[in-house]
């Protein structure tokens, strides 16, 4: 059978974009798929350049495309995820959540005429408008999913595993580069206490309230993360003791001096902290600066709480006198 009665129509027919160039770039055919798109007949622009036709093209980036095709005799591809699109055109569709163009899969190939010998390029659109919104769409849902895995339900802190994962690579960070890095640890004091006189939903609703109001008390490169039920930690890279010492003094200071209003009830809680600043020559890993990090607050809990300690070498005796 001869085949080539059934070109046309079907060419006409496709749900994808034909576009046929001389080496000039001027326009010598496109099908119905682009001039629906378009809204221009094909007669109208036959032989006209295609970057007279179509605006904002990227002219050069496209040249050089088309120059190579020809050039080398061979295809070529640009994907939705490297250039959204190469001819702008609307997709057609009612709601997309996305551009109001159509992403677009473009090959490109070289076409030889059989009888001429002349030579076109034939680009190839596909709409990738659809795959490109699940797309999106799936990498925003792991983000939020990711996201979520990070931060504490309660507080929405980053939970303790999360912040172990920042604590052990400052450590590494600040052994390669041989910058500081210190470490609070604080508690609520005397916890048990709120929530018997508050009750559980006051104890949750304080454990909320500081979380964001000592949040606000940082600077942005430091790392609040809740520890435990009522402990949390912050991480401040860059920071030695004595900075990290003045921290959390303030943040001790602050914590008392704030009011929190609970159901008509004024709670007024404190905290008590611990400080200690990774040492590369005693220090292994992120745990080692966490135990001393906890000893410093166990200082300031035996010391009467609502109060700061910095980790000395000498706490261990301290304790032993306190106890
Ligand atoms: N409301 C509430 N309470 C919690 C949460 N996590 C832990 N707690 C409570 O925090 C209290 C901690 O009590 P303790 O470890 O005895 O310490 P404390 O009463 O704070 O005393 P000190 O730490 O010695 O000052 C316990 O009663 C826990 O049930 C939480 O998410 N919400």
């Amino acid at each position: 059978m001869d085949a080539h009665w059934l070109a046309m129509p079907i060419l006409q027919q496709l749900n994808s974009g034909v576009l046929v160039l001389s080496t000039d770039y001027g326009i010598s055919f496109y099908n119905q798929f682009i001039e629906r798109r378009l809204g221009v007949p094909l007669a109208e622009v036959r032989h006209k350049s295609l970057f007279d036709v179509f605006t904002d093209l990227p002219e050069a980036w496209l040249k050089r495309k088309l120059d190579s095709v020809i050039a080398l005799n061979a295809p070529t591809f640009s994907s939705w995820e490297q250039r959204p699109y190469v001819l702008k055109l609307p997709h057609l569709r009612p709601v997309t959540g996305g551009s109001d163009y159509m992403m677009q899969n473009c090959s490109m190939l070289p076409l030889v005429h059989p009888h001429t010998g002349e030579t076109f390029i034939c680009l190839l659109i596909e709409d990738a408008t659809d795959v490109s919104i699940y797309q999106l769409e799936l990498q925003r849902n792991m983000q939020a999913l990711q996201q979520a895995n990070r931060l504490d339900g309660l507080t929405r802190l980053y939970n303790r595993s999360y912040w172990e994962q920042l604590l052990h690579s400052e450590v590494l960070r600040a052994k390669r580069y041989h910058q500081p890095l210190s470490l609070i640890l604080f508690d609520l004091d005397k916890f048990k206490q709120l929530n018997d006189d508050y009750g559980h939903l006051g104890g949750d609703f304080v454990l909320i309230e500081l979380a964001s109001f000592i949040q606000s008390l940082l600077r942005e490169s430091d790392f609040l993360g809740r520890y435990g039920g009522e402990e949390f930690g912050i991480i401040l890279p860059n920071t030695s003791q004595s900075g990290a010492t003045e921290v959390a003094e303030r943040i001790c200071r602050q914590v008392a001096a704030h009011q929190l209003l609970f159901n008509q009830r004024i709670i007024r809680a404190t905290i008590s902290l611990g400080v200690a600043e990774f040492n590369p020559h005693r220090h292994q890993e992120a745990h080692d600066l966490l135990q001393c990090a906890d000893v410093a607050l166990y200082v300031s809990k035996r010391q009467g709480r609502n109060r700061s300690t910095s980790y000395r070498d000498d706490l261990q005796k301290v304790l032993q006198k306190v106890n």
